[in-house]
């Protein structure tokens, strides 16, 4: 088993003020991390990743719940005692330093030989393409170049944990995904344990080995992409991960010598109980609802029992997005061979029980998942 760097346990974060209600931005939340593991914190905004980055540096104060790094409890000392290093908006340069020398600031500070430090500063400027403006002070450079001056400041030091809040937010596309590259075989190389902020699927799926999904304060799921994708934990994350998102719809279930499934004024999805994996029978039980969930790229179009009218139909160059009418809500299907029915038309279409999602009404917590990749 890999060696643990970080573990948050039990953490809440309520922000308190005179004047306005609290805010209970993070709750309950523990996680641990391994030594070299890249996490990504993915949420959309307001949804408690900066409070929790924020919590981990030491800019803001647990309310409750204790965070260990390496082996020592941190959650009481100060930010500098940490051996955190962090790329945040607002941890901003030094403005009487040169860019150098803001990046060679804590390396001078422990003592390290100057040669290496030349020689370490040049190396990571030229990975976040920042070597030309190295003699320049922070308040002649633009926004995209001091946030990777700040990368480079962060990625130069030796510490236990990198923690890095939308470390590519302000850079160009083409830019970005160039650093993206970069900057996940600098970790991996150097094993570089570390946790960045984005709401950026791509970017999360690009660069880390686990995503913390959150929402609401709450940390939904975390676990790789494949098993997000996969094995959603709830509907949250079933709808939040994915592109386009998965289709979700109201049932009513029957479980017994057939396993139906019946849209409220729509189609029944209707099988052999034969047909239907076991765990998937047992999970539905007794439930007379449920929320079943389908990935566009699941359903099949063209055959099958139902039809439905098409709202929209887009070849994309590599694959056709359909929108269809299914009980008043749309559903999007995902073809990768062009489809040549129009607007307007209906069309065939089929939903294999290997590629139901099935989620509790109530809670949204998934009973059971497809087993056919998505
Ligand atoms: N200093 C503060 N005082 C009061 N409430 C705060 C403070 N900082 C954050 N919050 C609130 O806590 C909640 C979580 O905010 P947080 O910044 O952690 O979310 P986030 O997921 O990082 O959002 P974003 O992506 O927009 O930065 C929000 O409701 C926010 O308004």
């Amino acid at each position: 088993m890999a060696e643990t760097a970080l573990v948050i346990d039990n953490v809440d974060k309520i922000y308190r003020s005179r004047r306005k209600a609290p805010v209970h931005a993070v709750k309950s939340l523990s996680m641990a991390i391994a030594k070299g593991e890249i996490v990504a914190l993915l949420g959309s905004s307001g949804c408690g990743k900066t409070s929790t980055l924020r919590m981990i540096a030491g800019f803001e104060e647990v309310s409750t719940g204790g965070i260990s790094l390496a082996g020592r409890r941190i959650e009481q000392l100060a930010p500098a005692r940490r051996n955190v290093a962090m790329a945040f908006e607002g941890y901003s340069l030094y403005p009487p330093l040169t860019v150098r020398d803001n990046i060679a600031f804590a390396l001078k500070s422990s003592n390290t030989p100057a040669p290496q430090i030349a020689k370490a500063v040049e190396e990571i400027a030229r990975l976040v393409e920042i070597e030309a403006i190295l003699d320049r002070y922070p308040s002649s450079i633009s926004g995209g170049q001091q946030q990777r001056a700040s990368l480079a400041r962060a990625l130069v030091r030796r510490a236990d944990l990198y923690l890095l809040d939308e470390p590519m937010g302000q850079l160009e596309p083409q830019l970005r995904s160039v650093l993206r590259g970069r900057l996940k075989n600098l970790l991996v190389e150097r094993g570089m344990t570390s946790i960045f902020v984005t709401h950026d699927q791509t970017e999360a799926n690009a660069l880390a080995d686990r995503i913390a999904v959150m929402e609401g304060g709450v940390l939904q799921q975390f676990a790789n992409q494949k098993e997000l994708k996969d094995r959603p934990a709830n509907l949250f994350v079933a709808t939040f991960i994915g592109e386009p998102p998965m289709n979700v719809f109201d049932a009513a279930v029957e479980n017994g010598e057939r396993v139906r499934f019946a849209i409220a004024n729509g189609p029944a999805l209707d099988f052999a109980a034969a047909e239907v994996p076991e765990p998937v029978r047992n999970a539905i039980g007794r439930r007379g609802r449920a929320v079943i969930g389908i990935r566009p790229h699941s359903v099949r179009l063209g055959t099958g029992d139902h039809q439905a009218r098409i709202v929209s139909n887009q070849w994309l160059g590599d694959q056709s997005h359909l929108a269809m009418d299914v009980a008043g809500k749309l559903m999007v299907a995902v073809s990768h061979a062009p489809v040549a029915a129009k607007a307007g038309e209906t069309l065939r279409y089929q939903i294999g029980v290997q590629s139901l999602h099935v989620f509790d009404a109530e809670t949204g917590a998934a009973l059971s998942h497809g087993t056919e990749a998505a």
